[in-house]
């Protein structure tokens, strides 16, 4: 079955709903010096919804949009999430962190993100492929944005030489909604999708609130292709 991803979730009473929607995993941006500032969530909110998380076995995910290690592996150390997703535009994970994260943090797995700028994003992926867990595809906004949160779709014919070519699990996020999510998983048969932007209602102030209805339509339109298409 293809994994539904829900970002950004920024608070307790949320995360049930989008888990009872039917999210495989569920993201989000704790307190750290980068990011959107609406959308960070303090560490013991955090740890209230990754317990509840664990207890359904979906997986959780904190995102880095930093570039300080020190200060991502006091993060990782304090939250332990089930995936950490590095996803600045100033950090890349590379081996090194590859290797200190799984034996530093051995219940955390790596997700690094891959900016599909073009066909460049392949030989990336695949130098990626190398030392991560998972790879997330994604489209870039601004330069001070990190990688993600754009609300818009990439070259899909991208992702999908991505997917055929390396042996981890892809993630396809990138302006996915309930309009999309099912010909981009049979244009792709990714391992997972992703989806922000079109599964929530933004606020003048920056303040944003998962649309619980339009999850669990992207959920159930998701999980309803991978069945169709026989994708485990
Ligand atoms: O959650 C954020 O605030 C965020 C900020 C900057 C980069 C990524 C961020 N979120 C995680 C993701 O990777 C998004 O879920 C992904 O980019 C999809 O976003 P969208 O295109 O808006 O669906």
């Amino acid at each position: 079955m293809v994994k539904t991803q829900i970002y950004s979730i920024v608070n307790y009473n949320e995360a049930v709903q989008v888990m009872d929607a039917g999210a495989d995993h569920i993201g989000l941006v704790p307190m750290q010096t980068g990011g959107i500032p609406a959308h960070r969530v303090p560490y013991d909110v955090i740890d209230k919804i990754y317990a509840e998380a664990k207890r359904r076995g979906v997986k959780t995910i904190s995102i880095m949009l930093n570039k300080d290690v020190e200060e991502m592996f006091f993060i990782i150390k304090r939250l332990n999430p089930d995936i950490v997703h590095i996803a600045g535009m100033d950090y890349t994970a590379d081996q090194a962190f590859a290797d200190r994260l799984h034996k530093e943090c051995p219940g955390t797995e790596l997700m690094q993100a891959v900016l599909v700028d073009g066909p460049g994003a392949l030989e990336r992926a695949k130098e990626y492929a190398k030392y991560c867990d998972y790879l997330l595809t994604d489209t870039g906004l601004a330069v001070d944005t990190g990688i993600g949160a754009s609300g818009k779709t990439h070259d899909w014919n991208i992702d999908r030489e991505i997917v055929e070519t390396v042996s981890i699990p892809v993630i396809i996020a990138g302006g996915l909604g309930p309009d999309n999510v099912e010909e981009c998983i049979e244009k792709i048969r990714p391992y997972g999708v992703d989806s922000l932007s079109k599964t929530s209602t933004k606020f003048r102030d920056g303040v944003i609130e998962k649309d619980i209805p339009k999850v669990k339509e992207f959920c159930e339109k998701a999980h309803a292709m991978s069945e169709k298409l026989n994708l485990s």
